[in-house]
């Protein structure tokens, strides 16, 4: 299954392998998003839904949304789909396969860290921006590849994009009143969001105890709004005592994690958490996450309301566009040096 064989490169240095016990994570907060759907908004539902957000972002990086109006039917479509797009012969996925200049799409050789993951993964926009009639040498093209033959594919892609952006919009909201701010503070930012999804598809692996679905990494985004299965598998580094813990698989949930521009944005009032996919021998899994990224032009600096002489600020701005960039061309190959991260845009 898969096509993955086991081999020296997803080999996982000893101090990142997984251990054999797991802790099962109690802590991470499950929030029901209901006051936000409850017709005429009560402010002070609203609020406290804020105050709670805030809490998580800050202690954990990481909460769990119930009742978040994402329709059930969508997200069964959608991992229908999922499911008959990684059971195609390798043959068609090869046939959508990312290329370095074209990097949506099928690919099965991501590294993370210079370590290969132990994954299928494909990737997709869902919005396109219309072709450039010519493209610079070097300039990357975000186009999707839809494979032939599996119609309800793009048309469950389409619908479940379509829903986890609204709620994407309602966690941004939600994170910019926790942060003091007004809750369209930050919209101004997704105007022309590069956004993707990415369907996730880890076979059963015969070496769990060596190698990584995902290795170690904090997202690099705003906002990750991931679907999950019941196999289970996502770790999350703890942040009280430094230790790996499972996320446990919660029905008809996502699961929201900030990301490393949000934790800029806030000038560290809300921590990026890093986070693993650890395999098991027995059961495949699957996991969708949509990144909810801003405008390629967005220079990433802490928000101006949040800076001041006894907050100063703590990050250097850099563009979104060359980090994002210079992420994805590291994950497409093994390379020498280690990748961007936010941690060289600090200043204090
Ligand atoms: O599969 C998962 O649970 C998480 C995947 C992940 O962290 C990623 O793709 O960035
Ligand atoms: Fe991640």
């Amino acid at each position: 299954m898969g096509g993955l064989s086991m081999g020296q490169a997803f080999v996982q240095a000893p101090e990142h392998r997984p251990k054999a016990s797991v802790i099962e994570a109690d802590g991470i907060p499950v929030i029901d998003l209901s006051p936000l759907s409850a017709g005429p908004s009560d402010e002070a539902a609203v609020d406290a839904l804020a105050d709670e957000v805030g809490r998580a972002s800050r202690d954990w990086g990481f909460f769990v949304v119930v009742r978040h109006g994402v329709p059930a039917e969508a997200v069964e479509r959608m991992t229908e789909a999922q499911r008959a797009f990684f059971a195609l012969p390798p043959e068609r996925k090869a046939a959508v396969a990312r290329s370095e200049a074209s990097p949506l799409g099928y690919y099965e050789s991501e590294h993370t860290k210079n370590v290969r993951d132990w994954k299928e993964v494909f990737d997709l926009v869902p919005h396109e921006t219309p072709p450039p009639s010519a493209v610079a040498d070097g300039e990357l093209v975000f186009e999707n590849k839809w494979p032939d033959d599996l119609p309800a594919f793009r048309e469950a892609l389409e619908e479940y994009g379509e829903a986890v952006e609204d709620l994407a919009f309602k966690l941004l909201e939600l994170i910019a009143r926790s942060l003091g701010l007004k809750p369209d503070r930050l919209h101004g930012f997704f105007k022309a969001q590069t956004t993707f999804i990415r369907l996730n598809h880890y076979p059963p692996c015969p070496s769990p105890d060596l190698a990584l679905g995902v290795g170690r990494h904090k997202d690099a985004g705003a906002l990750t709004v991931l679907y999950q299965d019941d196999v289970g598998g996502l770790d999350v580094r703890r942040r009280s005592d430094g230790e790996w813990v499972r996320v446990r698989p919660v029905p008809d949930s996502f699961i929201v994690n900030v990301g490393d521009i949000i934790q800029v944005w806030s000038n560290d009032r809300y921590e990026s958490a890093e986070h693993r996919v650890s395999v098991n021998v027995e059961k495949e899994r699957f996991s969708i996450p949509f990144f909810f990224n801003p405008a390629s032009y967005t220079m990433v600096e802490p928000l101006e309301e949040l800076v001041s002489d006894e907050s100063p600020s703590r990050y250097n701005p850099y563009s979104w566009a060359d980090f994002f960039s210079t992420r994805k061309n590291s994950n497409f190959k093994k390379l020498d040096v280690e990748n961007v991260q936010i941690a060289h845009f600090r200043k204090i």
